[in-house]
């Protein structure tokens, strides 16, 4: 047998084997759930093939998995799924939601667990994906960071970026308007905010706008950060998830190294010479420094802190919920470099992917512009055409505008919990346990007709207060809900609304020749539109 047919016979062999794995998989998960009697959908192979083949988008496979354990499940609320990682519970009822978010979060603390790659220096660190005490007491010492009053100080930083950013769209469409893709704009906005906000530092980003020309250093590195999902990453994170050690061994990181490098380095330099000089700013990195010192322990009691912290306004969490978050550990400079970082990663990528599809619901729904420019032209004209913090905050409308624009392109598609401690489906015998993982969609709740009346057509109103007492709380779930849902939320939000007020004020959106209707999405691990987003922008001339 010469060397090509042994090497043949290798990957012949080598190809039986994974499928003859999974095949397992599916049944023995399959076994799992039947005894259970817990519907069961398999690994959903026809989904895998179709997003393999590009025929389906992450997005929308997300949706057909909602849809099919709708299907499957028949009016349980559980369904249960193998993503050819592990075995999952898919929750598909409200109610029990809630349990798990907010009512019995005890039993689940943590996210999924993938043992940190001996390559992540930063990731490990990060509260997205520490644990049980070491997450609760981390979440603890940067609630108070949070706080609006916080928020309100570094506006100036919105602001600032924003008005950046109007020049920069009036540069690139002229005068008398023309097609442009938001998608350069965007991330610029993003990085400009979050780096000064984050780490400290400006970004650059809207320096460095020639047409085709090099980014910033900061900007290049922040975008090595966003995930693409193609075969090859699909396959590298089935080896991280199911062979970390395999993983490690092969040099795999979940997150870029060379980012995280730079960085560590840039943000330990702005550390460095605060200390050495005293100089003070309004922003995280000061925050986290100030809060690693004990100087935010008089607000760490404040009801605001403990509504970011348990992520919860009026909702009742246990008090041993509550009070297991109180910790002794210490801040370390390794602790906030790793969630400055993180900061720029969560704030970055979600935050250009809301602001993307804002505008193009903009540009789609001309009477919903017009409404919203009556309301920031109101306040801004008041105002001598600035905006401030209270200015946005009395934007009614902006705000309902916004969470519409999060239901219907909510940035994460789902949510994960790791069950900590087994735990009884209320009203039930089934039992979920530990070490189990449970989904919750998103994307799927926020385009249920159950919950919205026309789910596919984009209504700011469904966000009138009056809509949204009738309708169940965990029905929107952008931002996740309880201890551990988005600690950024209160940010986030001020911050999209400011590049969308400035924006409306200055220019008209329109849809162009080029515009892709209905938007088709990417593969990013966020929401991102697959061939950018060409809208036909003209500046307004009664601003100028
Ligand atoms: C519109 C923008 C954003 C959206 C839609 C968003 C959405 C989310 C979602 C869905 C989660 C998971 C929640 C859960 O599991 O229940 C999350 C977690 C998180 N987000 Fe955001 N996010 C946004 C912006 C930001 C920003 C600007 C920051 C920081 C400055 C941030 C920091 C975080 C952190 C640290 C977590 C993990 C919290 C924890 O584990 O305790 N996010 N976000």
């Amino acid at each position: 047998m010469g060397l090509l047919s042994i090497i043949l016979w290798l990957i012949l062999s080598g190809i039986i084997g994974i499928v003859l794995f999974f095949t397992y998989q599916t049944w023995k998960h399959g076994k799992y759930f039947q005894q259970k009697n817990i519907p069961y959908l398999g690994a959903g192979w026809h989904r895998v093939f179709k997003f393999l083949g590009g025929k389906l988008s992450l997005p929308e496979a997300e949706a057909l998995i909602y849809k099919e354990a709708l299907e499957v499940g028949k009016g349980k609320p559980i369904v249960g799924f193998y993503d050819l990682t592990a075995a999952k519970y898919y929750i598909v009822d409200l109610d029990l939601m809630r349990h798990i978010y907010v009512k019995d979060f005890d039993h689940f603390v943590d996210r999924r667990t993938f043992a940190p790659l001996d390559s992540d220096i930063l990731f490990k660190k990060m509260l997205l994906s520490l644990e049980g005490a070491r997450w609760k007491g981390l979440r603890s010492k940067l609630s108070p960071t949070f706080t609006t009053g916080k928020i309100r100080r570094m506006f100036s930083i919105f602001e600032k970026s924003s008005l950046r950013m109007c020049d920069l769209l009036r540069k690139r469409v002229g005068p008398n308007g023309g097609d442009y893709d938001i998608c350069e704009a965007y991330p610029k906005y993003a990085i400009d905010v979050i780096a000064s906000s984050a780490c400290g530092v400006e970004s650059k980003a809207f320096e460095f706008a020639e047409p085709g020309g090099p980014l910033s250093e900061f900007e290049t590195m922040a975008g090595k950060f966003q995930l693409q999902f193609n075969l090859v990453m699909f396959l590298k994170f089935l080896v991280i998830m199911i062979l970390p050690k395999l993983a490690s061994f092969l040099g795999f990181e979940a997150m870029q190294l060379e980012p995280q490098k730079y960085f560590l380095s840039v943000i330990k330099r702005v550390m460095e010479h605060r200390r050495e000089t005293g100089e003070r700013h309004d922003d995280f990195l000061q925050l986290m420094m100030d809060a690693q010192q004990g100087l935010l322990k008089a607000e760490e009691n404040s009801k605001e802190t403990l509504e970011v912290m348990t992520g919860t306004e009026g909702e009742a969490v246990e008090n041993s919920t509550k009070n297991s978050f109180s910790s002794n550990d210490e801040l370390t400079d390794e602790d906030i470099v790793a969630n400055a970082v993180m900061f720029l990663n969560a704030g970055f990528d979600t935050s250009q992917s809301v602001l993307i599809f804002a505008a193009y619901a903009l540009a789609k729904e001309q009477d919903v512009q017009e409404k919203l420019l009556k309301e920031v032209k109101s306040v801004m004209d008041g105002a001598g055409g600035k905006l401030t913090y209270d200015g946005v905050l009395q934007m009614s409308y902006l705000d309902m505008f916004m969470n519409e624009t999060l239901r219907m392109f909510p940035p994460a598609a789902k949510t994960v919990r790791s069950c900590v401690k087994d735990y009884q489906i209320p009203g039930t015998k089934i039992v979920i346990e530990k070490g189990s993982i449970v989904t919750m969609p998103v994307y799927g709740i926020h385009l249920d007709s159950r919950y919205y009346d026309n789910p596919e057509k984009f209504e700011p109103e469904n966000f009138l207060p009056e809509k949204k007492a009738q309708r169940h709380p965990y029905a929107f779930a952008a931002f996740g809900h309880g201890p551990r849902n988005c600690i950024g939320m209160r940010f986030a939000l001020i911050e999209v609304k400011t590049a969308i007020a400035e924006l409306v004020y200055n220019f008209k959106f329109q849809p162009s020749s080029r515009t892709q209707i209905p938007a088709k999405f990417g593969n990013a691990a966020t929401l991102k539109p697959i061939n950018g987003m060409v809208l036909n922008i003209t500046p307004r001339r009664d601003v100028e």
